[in-house]
């Protein structure tokens, strides 16, 4: 299995970058992981939040083949515990599932068609973080999820 994180925007920030390319790193170790980013829309200051995520949502559904699975990143999703996250990546792992995609979603969420298009949702918490700062948190808690599969000394319950 692959996954994949799909992103609307580069990350501006350079630390939140340095971070996320220290998780993927050592997540070459366990899987194939791949970082996908939709460019940010070009006249987004003339359109109002409902068109940015309706065409930020036209992007992410281009991007996506017909047999991936889509899970999008949403606070208003299931929360896992971090063992019951790896479990769930093992599970699709062994369901042959051959692309498995995270996507996260613009300032301002997701448009209802992305949203249709999804298989499920996950919630990294209640609370809402930026599109930047969830980017990190995701990469960590998948390779958490990769240590836990392999019985590495990283996760502590
Ligand atoms: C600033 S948030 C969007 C906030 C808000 N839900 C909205 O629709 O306007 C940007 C993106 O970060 C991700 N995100 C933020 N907080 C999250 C959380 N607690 N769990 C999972 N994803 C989150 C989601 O992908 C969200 O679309």
């Amino acid at each position: 299995m692959k996954i994949t994180l799909l992103l609307v925007g580069k990350t501006t920030e350079s630390h939140l970058n340095q971070a996320v390319e220290e998780y993927l790193k050592r997540l070459k170790r366990y899987i194939s992981f791949e970082v996908s980013v939709i460019p940010e829309l070009k006249n987004a200051k003339n359109l109002t939040f409902d068109q940015q995520k309706e065409k930020e949502g036209v992007a992410i559904l281009n991007a996506l083949d017909s047999s991936d699975e889509v899970i999008l990143l949403d606070e208003k999703g299931s929360q896992y515990s971090s063992v019951e996250f790896a479990s769930l990546l093992e599970k699709k792992g062994l369901a042959s599932v051959k692309r498995l995609v995270f996507v996260v979603g613009g300032p301002y969420g997701f448009s209802c068609d992305v949203y249709a298009r999804a298989n499920g949702k996950l919630s990294l918490s209640r609370m809402t973080f930026s599109h930047q700062m969830i980017r990190l948190l995701f990469v960590e808690q998948v390779y958490r999820a990769m240590t836990i599969i392999k019985g590495e000394p990283y996760h502590h319950e």
